[in-house]
């Protein structure tokens, strides 16, 4: 087997390899594996004192599986979704690109979330910027959270009772200048060359030619002649006069001024950046946070991040949607847990011609770092209001497939369209398509990985997925079965997007929540023991005796599990097993 000696060339070098090969023995207690290669680290050998800190076992066996279901330890953790899907398509029609949906008032009861769920949803997104007010007599009072946690508890009814494995995010309202939602009229026609007056000053209801904004700060260092655009163009205005720190202006392109619309102030052709000071996070965003902590949800997405510095502290997506932060986009995405391109307050900040590019490139910048990416907004737009997408849009979601992002999101289409789940199927449809494609252009082989681990054990975990994907591909195997507790060797050989579907055997459940982000990962909640050995074919007898898997399939075992006895030493190892 070529791939063995290159392999001990390459990361064993300095030791035996048939010293190796007497070690691995010691490693799983039983004679399993041809070929045996070994890395530098902590390992004793009756024959030799060497050190080995990683094993890497590459060999061809065949799993002796009982019928008798009793002997079986624990259950399958499928969800039952992927359970049906597998069943239904085959390792390989198994969906990679993982699926987001904005929960809003159109999708929120418990028969809604199921039929998303049912329809391919892996998380559901809840928006802290809506719905967070007790109602409009209660103006100024604190923000209540109920209808939050009722969908947050909803959702986990779901999992715990129907067996769904769907995770929670929630996302920050974030910082900006936008306009106040004063509820009707839902929208204003603003004419050519009409005068309005922008301003600070609270008051309820709406007022003709008058524009409320959030921020006090709004029109610190905007001068006479700048401009104020909405949305990223849906409508223009010029700074006639400054009355205060309010602003009187001339329409010079018409349109329409949304509730919530979004403001940003332009000079000679360039975005003003630097006329106010907006924290990241703010006293609500926090108290947000907290809440979502409390109720147990799995992500937070936080809106508006700047720099590294904001991301630091708590584990979270960040939301790529300003200008700045493609300035310091490599920082962010290093600090964060995951990316979201929110392509709409994005638009505001940036040309909309470069959408693309810039979501090329934050892909591709999220793939090197090894971070789940989430592509947002208006992949569907005018499914909003109508129930087929145009063919320009099943373009765009084809285009962030190809390009092999981790998630794509919707938003207004499941939170507030009555045509949700039409748009859930056209993602999951429109993914797989582009899926199926990829495979057989054989795309993945020209993805590069530049090295990420600084330590050797990291970069060992990360030359075996690197390893394990490249093997999986080339020898057409089924599945990869990763063995993870932390999730770390799952996201990495993810990371490499590779043919098979890799199934994410883990005891930890909110590694699992985690991993339901990322590309082409299955995860399933098992026990894990420090038997290794236990673990590979108690999984494989459940799955075989769920008719899941069948004699002749090959799978690729990969595991990560660092025992917590210190007698045994096996950190990583990869092993090709073919179903008896
Ligand atoms: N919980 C909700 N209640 C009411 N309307 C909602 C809710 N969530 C979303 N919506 C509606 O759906 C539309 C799209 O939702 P989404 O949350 O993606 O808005 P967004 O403005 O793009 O996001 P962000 O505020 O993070 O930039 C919103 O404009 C809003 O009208
Ligand atoms: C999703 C989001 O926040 C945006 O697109 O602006
Ligand atoms: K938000
Ligand atoms: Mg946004």
């Amino acid at each position: 087997m070529a791939v063995v000696g290159d392999l001990a060339l390459k990361f064993g070098g300095m030791i035996k390899k048939d010293a190796a090969i007497n070690l691995k023995k010691g490693v799983f207690g039983v004679p399993v594996s041809r070929h045996g290669v070994f890395f530098s680290g902590k390992f004793r050998t009756p024959e030799s004192r060497i050190r080995v800190q990683s094993v890497m076992q590459v060999g061809v066996e065949s799993a002796v599986v009982s019928n008798d279901s009793n002997s079986l330890k624990g259950v399958l953790g499928f969800d039952v979704v992927s359970e049906v899907e597998l069943r239904e398509k085959g390792f390989l029609g198994l969906r990679k690109t993982k699926l987001v949906c904005t929960v809003g008032p159109a999708c929120c009861s418990i028969d809604d979330l199921e039929k998303l769920a049912l329809g391919g949803m892996n998380v559901a997104r809840l928006n802290m910027c809506h719905n967070t007010r007790a109602g409009p007599a209660l103006r100024g009072r604190p923000c209540t959270r109920e209808w939050h946690q009722d969908v947050i508890r909803k959702i986990k009814k779901l999992n715990e009772e129907k067996g769904y494995c769907v995770s929670v995010m929630i996302d920050t309202e974030g910082s900006q200048i936008h306009v106040v939602d004063h509820g009707a009229p839902s929208s204003v026609k603003a004419e050519d060359g009409s005068i309005w007056f922008f301003t600070t000053e609270k008051f309820e209801g709406s007022r003709p030619f008058t524009v409320q904004a959030n921020y006090e700060g709004f029109s610190e260092g905007i001068n006479v002649g700048d401009e104020i655009v909405f949305d990223g163009g849906m409508a223009t205005f010029e700074v006639v006069e400054k009355v205060g720190n309010d602003l009187r202006c001339k329409c010079t392109d018409p349109g329409l001024l949304l509730p919530r619309a979004k403001l940003s102030f332009w000079r000679d052709g360039k975005l003003v950046t630097k006329n106010y000071e907006l924290p990241t996070l703010s006293s609500k965003d926090w108290s947000d946070i907290e809440f979502g902590i409390s109720e147990g949800v799995d992500f937070i997405a936080m809106s508006f991040v700047n720099d590294a510095e904001a991301v630091t502290s708590i584990k979270v997506l960040a939301k790529i949607e300003s200008l700045e932060a493609l300035h310091k986009l490599e920082e962010i995405v290093e600090a964060s847990d995951g990316i979201m391109i929110a392509r709409g307050d994005l638009g505001v900040e940036i040309p909309l011609e470069q959408i693309p590019t810039v979501q090329e490139k934050i892909t591709y910048v999220c793939r090197q770092l090894n971070k789940p990416v989430v592509v947002a907004s208006q992949l569907l737009e005018s499914m909003v209001e109508y129930p087929t997408p145009t063919r320009a849009e099943v373009a765009d979601v084809s285009e962030a497939v190809r390009q092999y992002a981790d998630a794509l999101m919707l938003s207004g289409e499941s939170a507030i369209g009555p045509f949700g789940q039409k748009a859930l199927a056209v993602l999951n449809m429109t993914s797989s398509r582009m899926e199926l494609w990829g495979r057989e252009e054989n795309r993945q082989n020209v993805l590069s990985q530049h090295i990420l681990g600084s330590s050797l054990p990291d970069q060992i975990a990360e030359q075996i997925c690197n390893c394990a994907a490249g093997m999986a591909n080339n020898l057409g195997l089924d599945a990869i079965f990763v063995y993870t507790r932390h999730g770390q060797m799952a996201s990495l050989i993810s990371r490499n997007r590779p043919n098979p579907p890799i199934f994410a055997f883990t005891n930890n459940s909110s590694t699992r929540m985690a991993l339901n982000l990322q590309w082409g990962v299955t995860p399933l909640l098992v026990d894990l023991s420090d038997d290794m050995e236990a673990n590979i074919s108690n999984s494989i007898d459940l799955i075989k005796t769920k008719g899941l898997i069948k004699t002749g399939d090959t799978v690729l075992v990969v595991s990560d599990i660092i025992p917590t006895s210190t007698t045994q030493t096996v950190f990583q190892s990869i092993m090709v097993k073919t179903i008896a």
